[in-house]
């Protein structure tokens, strides 16, 4: 990359030197955060008083057992899921205090989104992709700016490739560029490298942690993939709506991997048990009915 590429991609609100880290707001903040679904007379609480900071520079990996609500975080993060309690707040600006339009303007602005499904426009070629994002807000993209995206995530070569004459790994490579080409507070990945080949996975994780230590890019992942996990800053764990540990940096694959299996063991145990009592509950009531 030329050094005017790479000075045309980090403009903007790169602040991934450590004393940023510290003395900025972090970028996504959740205070005593609940998230209760309504399911006829029945409710599942998926999240429940959740309190985390996620700061500036760092990235953080959310892992738990299926169900445990880690989607869940993540949309509330997103401003796509409203909580029940407890407030969101995106680069200071509090989600629970804005109007629908106000949401979507912040998540077009503040907010970048990868999923496992890449989610691109397949009539768009790449370039069109990363672009769109600013064609959305009315702003004129720089002619240099797609193009060094492209050129910073290996696929300067692809520019005028439609997905589905791309691999997996060159369109998750689209989708990041895509998602972080408005530098964004903070780029939200719901199972980034779930679709892809053990090789390609890590190059999309290279990457993401790049964007951490260059470009000061706030990320949250949620993985199933210890070896995913394992390159965040942090590994928050997750059961039953809350979080229950941490794990930091240095952790490594098989840490995180052990203290997955004894959370889902625990988990498991927790259930069984409270299994027997929910029959007997049916029974009773069944007892009563006719
Ligand atoms: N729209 C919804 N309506 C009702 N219940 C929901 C809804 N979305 C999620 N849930 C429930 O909330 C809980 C948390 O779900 P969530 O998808 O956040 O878990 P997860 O940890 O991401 O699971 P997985 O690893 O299986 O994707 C689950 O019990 C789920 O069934």
């Amino acid at each position: 990359m030329t050094k005017e590429q790479t000075t045309s991609w980090a403009a903007g609100p790169a602040v991934g030197h450590p004393a940023a880290r510290t003395e900025a707001p972090a970028p996504v903040e959740l205070r005593g955060v609940e998230k209760r679904y309504e399911e006829g007379e029945r409710a599942v609480v998926a999240l429940r008083d959740v309190t985390l900071q996620f700061p500036r520079g760092t990235m953080t990996a959310v892992m738990g057992p299926s169900g445990s609500g880690k989607s869940t975080l993540l949309h509330c993060a997103a401003g796509i899921e409203r909580p029940t309690r407890g407030r969101v707040l995106v680069d200071g600006a509090e989600l629970g205090g804005l109007d629908e339009n106000a949401l979507t303007l912040l998540r077009r602005d503040r907010i970048g989104f990868v999923f496992q499904a890449f989610n691109l426009v397949s009539a768009l070629t790449a370039a069109q992709n990363v672009e769109l994002p600013l064609r959305l807000a009315g702003r004129r993209a720089d002619p240099g700016q797609v193009a060094a995206a492209l050129e910073r995530f290996g696929l300067a070569e692809r520019a005028g490739h439609r997905p589905s004459e791309l691999s997996g790994g060159q369109q998750q490579r689209v989708a990041l560029a895509r998602a972080v080409i408005t530098h964004p507070a903070v780029l939200l990945a719901d199972e980034p490298t779930g679709a892809l080949d053990t090789h390609t996975s890590r190059g999309v994780l290279r990457l993401l942690r790049e964007l951490v230590d260059t470009n000061g890019q706030t990320i949250i992942m949620v993985t199933h993939d210890p070896a995913a996990a394992a390159y965040a800053d942090r590994v928050v764990l997750l059961a039953d709506g809350r979080p229950v540990d941490e794990l930091r940096a240095g952790a490594g694959a098989e840490a995180i991997a052990a203290r997955m299996a004894a959370l889902e063991e625990s988990t498991a145990v927790g259930n069984a048990a409270a299994a027997p009592a929910s029959r007997s509950a049916a029974d009773a009531r069944g007892a009563v009915q006719p």
